[in-house]
């Protein structure tokens, strides 16, 4: 249940007709419902630009709710999540339409959390709007999606514009894979658990690698990816959110700053990749046309429909140098793309072999242990560590053997809430720690600027590969060259 001290609230979903609302926003909401953590007066204002009565947007929530949920529509439900909804016909760009929203928002007990899910260029319009009305005052929140900006450049435009109306406490920057269970899990597990807490640095551990693999493609979002890349689009948030979780320090507390305090060390601390090692550090790639699970794929640019010519890369892998006395020497392999054979993020924590003790001619030969963080699907962990093959053979031989925790196979791990689900109920309950700072998504952005910006200047082309392969073979030269292989 919702902690009852704090003071209730009403959502504003911006963009309630586009892609987000549809497929994320709304059935997060629903469920969060089911379970209970709704207050009863909580109502979800869906802000777009359409003639619609209550009735028509009833149905048209309902059709999203049918089309993007797995679980059915319970009628109970339904009769208490509906009670809740509301549509205002505003166009951001006309201030005057913002009437009809302070209309609505009536209550001044009540915290609001506006969600802009919209495209960017549309924020400071509706930062205007809502100043306009005193929609910004401090019983107010807005929730902003990624990619803030394509740049440092751009996302200080987006930062700046969005300060003039709203303190930082007031903002709370989504990336929705720090609400991902397995995500928060890292933090358990580094810092709960002594196994893991003492041997994490360059004295017990070799390398890390971090997968972000999609089988989908473009989903009909050629116009903003061509634009933006795996790079901007994957990097510069998810996976460096990863790397700054795994190798950030320990945090003093659970708050927000402490947490974020420690991520962003670690993106000061990330190695600048020289001109010169450009090409040994970084490859990218763009899919052709292959084969997934027996169906032919398209290639990204037939995807397209027009033709189009394009350089914009669906596939990168990095080699990644942290700059400080933890990881000096443990390099972090990065690699994220679309059209890969597989949905599968997971983050591996390759050991150090033991050198001398009295197996140390036999361990040689032998795989080093490693920690294998399934994100998603099969949530779980493996650890694969030596064990005595058992027999009377009079010396001792060694089989690397796995210790397997699947989510799924435990029944108090069954259940896992969805990103969405868990960050609306935070940024609720007003705890920003699972949303990123400023300073961390311009740290973030300086670095990934740094390395487009080489890109450019060596006119650095996307390798192809397949559809349906794990990306362009100088994505395994680069790890070979290091004497390691993807996991
Ligand atoms: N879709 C996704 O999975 C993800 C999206 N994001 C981010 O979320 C945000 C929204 O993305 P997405 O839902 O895909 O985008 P869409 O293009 O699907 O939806 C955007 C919505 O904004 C509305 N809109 C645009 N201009 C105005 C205006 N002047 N007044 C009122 N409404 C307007 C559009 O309304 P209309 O229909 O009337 O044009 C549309 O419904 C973006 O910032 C995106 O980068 C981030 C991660 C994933
Ligand atoms: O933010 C984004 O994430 C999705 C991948 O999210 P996941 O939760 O399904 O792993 C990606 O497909 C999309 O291009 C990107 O904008």
């Amino acid at each position: 249940m919702i902690n009852l001290n704090l003071p209730s609230c009403d959502f504003v979903i911006f963009g309630t007709k586009g892609d987000l609302a549809k497929r994320k926003l709304f059935p997060s909401l629903y469920r969060l419902d089911k379970a209970n953590k709704l207050y009863d007066n909580t109502r979800i204002i869906g802000v777009g630009r359409a003639d619609w009565n209550k009735k028509k947007y009833l149905n048209i929530i309902k059709e999203y709710l049918k089309k993007f949920m797995k679980e059915k529509i319970e009628n109970f439900i339904w009769t208490k999540f509906s009670n809740r909804l509301e549509f205002c016909n505003i166009d951001v760009n006309n201030m005057s339409d913002f009437a009809q929203l302070k209309k609505i928002l009536n209550d001044p007990e009540k915290v609001i959390i506006n969600y802009f899910a919209m495209p960017p260029n549309t924020f400071s319009a509706i930062c205007r709007g809502l100043g306009a009305f005193n929609l910004n005052n401090n019983m107010s929140r807005i929730i902003i999606e990624k990619p803030l900006g394509s740049s440092f450049k751009t996302s200080q435009i987006i930062n700046n514009q969005v300060a003039k109306y709203f303190q930082e406490s007031q903002i709370f920057r989504i990336d929705h894979y720090l609400g991902k269970e397995t995500v928060l899990n890292l933090l358990s597990l580094r810092f709960a658990n002594s196994l893991f807490s003492k041997n994490w640095d360059n004295n017990t551990i070799d390398h890390i690698q971090i997968t972000v693999a999609e089988e989908v493609g473009i989903e009909g979002r050629w116009k903003y990816f061509n634009e933006f890349g795996q790079m901007r689009d994957m990097v510069q948030n998810h996976l460096l959110q990863l790397l700054s979780i795994i190798a950030m320090e320990q945090p003093i507390n659970f708050h927000a700053d402490s947490i974020r305090n420690e991520k962003v060390k670690v993106l000061q601390s990330l190695s600048l990749i020289k001109d010169s090692d450009i090409n040994k550090k970084t490859v990218i790639g763009q899919y052709t046309s292959g084969y997934l699970h027996g169906k032919v794929i398209p290639s990204y640019l037939d995807e397209n429909g027009s033709n189009k010519k394009s350089n914009t890369e669906t596939f990168v892998s990095l080699r990644v140098d942290i700059d400080n006395i933890r990881w000096k020497g443990v390099p972090f392999y990065l690699r994220t793309g679309k059209r890969l054979p597989c949905k599968c993020s997971e983050i591996v924590i390759f050991f150090k072999k033991i050198t001398l003790n009295f197996f140390s001619e036999h361990l040689q030969s032998l795989p080093q242990n490693k920690l294998i963080i399934r994100l998603e699907p099969n949530e779980g962990l493996d650890i694969q560590i030596l064990n005595k093959i058992p027999s009377l053979n009079l010396v001792h031989v060694l089989k690397s053997t796995k210790l397997d925790f699947c989510y799924s196979k435990n029944e108090n791990f069954k259940h896992l809430p969805s990103a969405y689900e868990r960050l609306l109920l935070e940024c609720m309950l007003g705890m920003q720690s699972l949303f990123v700072r400023r300073d961390e998504v311009e740290e973030a952005w300086k670095w990934v600027d740094s390395i487009i910006y080489t890109w450019e200047k060596h006119v650095k082309y996307p390798e192809l590969y397949s559809a349906g392969t794990w990306g362009p073979l100088l994505s395994n030269n680069m790890i070979i060259r290091d004497g390691r292989f993807w996991s």
